[in-house]
């Protein structure tokens, strides 16, 4: 097997240079890397790079071809296996089956395939046979080590992959962001990195991460922060409507269109046009933004004339964009068009450090709203706060911490007292039963209950959606998009019946 190794915290090789040949630290601390190329200059350059930025003695080892890479990972694990997908054939003649056998080998290891001008259908079928992501090459050294970190936060192996301290002092807050966590001041350092591009950039996180709050501060931070950020919520606005409110229209185009109007992207021109809930978007309209992306021009619904505007186009997803291409929801060009730039938001969960930061700040800050005086939590709560899962992420801490500020006079916040605001989103909904139907329950699907639970809540605030959202702790787009889906399967089930 053809293999050689280095240490990066005693003499990282010059970059285009061959590789030193070493023997294996016996101090054996720092993160595991294996890198399978053919020998080329570039690749080793940028895996130099990153094994630099990372914290603690890496250790790197080469090997030439699929074969010795499988031979090595059945005899050892890694952190990360980064594989140039033309090193792959001695081991398979097809790349999603070589990709398959190294997943297979390296569990528990991020790995991510490297692609030389690769084809956008090869890098699908590397993601496809479990490739945690793709890299097409050439990238610069800098957005190669970002888009390293943001895989390994992504997929719960950020505290092996962590970067170096670059010496400066965590960050308690950032552009509306608070969050002590190294996984949050990883995220302040890629939004200052990329914010000075006009590069699309493409957000994911769960629901509740912030994805909203870090487009408005990749806005805030960049060169166009004087121009306007317009947001538009792909899932929030009527599948028919969504085209005029993004390139808008002009008089008489359809019915109901009064007045010339621009849209969304003519209102940022200069600034910042963020796409909430992309992956919402359907396919007609999908191809429209596409063109609109690589000709800079719109022309509103009902004009032929075509208006040029620059904008830096940011979006976000709750969604796994390569699970919508693969269920073709998402069109694969569209995304490799937005997908220049990624960052993703980690769930609370896997940045305790936060929780107790955020929920005090929303303590000081509900508390002033209702003028009320709490001190703290107790440090019994405190550490229930901690242990929770947080599905949410911050919207759930946020709704629990105004609910207890609204609920409680204040004081120090006790257990009880947040299980009693718990209790309140839980129970909402749910009502005294008779007994008759209580003793015969009927099992309604679950899409069902889940429609009546949302329309409970919504009819209890009195149409208010937002409140509704707020109280089920859901965003208000969630509510939306599902109001959609049932009215498009009524419509179904109406068009079946006729
Ligand atoms: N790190 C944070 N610090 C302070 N507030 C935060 C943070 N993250 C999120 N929030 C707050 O949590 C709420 C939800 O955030 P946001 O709307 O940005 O989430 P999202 O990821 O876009 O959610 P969705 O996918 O449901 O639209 C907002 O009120 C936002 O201000």
């Amino acid at each position: 097997m053809m293999s050689k190794s280095w240490e990066t915290n005693t003499a990282p090789p010059e970059p285009a240079s061959p590789m030193p040949s070493r023997s294996i630290p016996a101090n054996d601390f720092g993160p595991r890397l294996l890198l399978v190329d053919r020998d080329s200059a570039g690749i080793r350059s940028l895996v130099a790079g990153l094994s630099r930025a990372l914290a603690g003695s890496v250790r790197v080892e080469i090997v030439t071809g699929g074969r010795a890479a499988a031979e090595m990972l059945r005899g050892e694990s890694f952190d990360l296996v980064l594989a140039d997908l033309a090193s792959l054939s001695d081991l398979a003649g097809k790349v999603d089956e070589a990709i398959a056998r190294l997943v297979k080998l390296s569990a528990g290891a991020l790995l991510v395939a490297l692609s030389e001008g690769g084809s956008v259908s090869v890098a699908v079928a590397a993601m496809r046979a479990g490739a945690h992501d793709v890299i097409a090459l050439p990238i610069a050294p800098e957005a190669f080590a970002t888009r390293i970190g943001e895989l390994a936060q992504r997929h719960g192996k950020g505290q092996a992959l962590s970067f170096a301290d670059d010496a400066r002092p965590g960050r308690a807050d950032f552009e509306g962001f608070v969050g002590v966590s190294s996984q949050m001041q990883h995220v302040y350092d890629q939004i200052e990195r990329i914010a000075p591009s006009s590069a699309p950039v493409f957000i994911t996180g769960e629901s509740g991460t912030g994805k909203d709050v870090c487009a408005e501060a990749i806005h805030s931070r960049g060169p166009r922060a004087g121009k306007r950020f317009v947001a538009i919520n792909c899932a929030a606005i009527p599948r028919d409507l969504l085209e005029s409110e993004l390139f808008g229209v002009v008089r008489g185009a359809y019915t109901g269109a009064h007045e010339d109007r621009k849209g969304a992207a003519e209102l940022a021109d200069g600034g910042t046009l963020f796409l909430d809930e992309i992956g919402e978007m359907d396919l007609s309209l999908q191809a429209k933004l596409l063109r609109f992306l690589q000709t800079g021009t719109v022309s509103r619904v009902g004009e032929a004339s075509q208006r040029r505007i620059d904008v830096r186009v940011v979006c976000a997803t709750n969604r796994n964009p390569m699970q919508l291409i693969t269920n073709r929801l998402f069109r694969e060009d569209l995304f490799y068009r937005l997908h220049v730039l990624p960052i993703h938001l980690p769930p609370l969960r896997q940045r305790p450090a936060d929780i107790l930061v955020l929920a005090r700040h929303f303590l000081t800050r509900y508390a002033a709203e209702e003028r009320k005086r709490f001190s703290d939590f107790t440090p019994e709560t405190a550490s229930l706060m901690t242990a929770r899962d947080w599905p949410g992420n911050v919207r759930q801490l946020q709704n629990l911490v105004r609910r207890l500020v609204v609920m409680f006079d204040g004081g120090e916040i006790t257990a009880q007292m947040v299980t009693a605001a718990d209790i309140e989103s839980l129970t909402l909904g749910h009502q005294d039963t008779p007994a008759a139907s209580r003793a015969e329950p009927v099992i309604l699907p679950l899409w069902q209950q889940e429609q009546r639970i949302i329309e409970e809540a919504i009819a209890r605030f009195s149409g208010n959606i937002t409140l509704a959202a707020a109280a089920l702790e859901l965003s208000p787009s969630t509510i939306y998009r599902k109001r959609q889906a049932w009215a498009d399967m009524d419509g179904t089930r109406r068009k079946g019946a006729a």
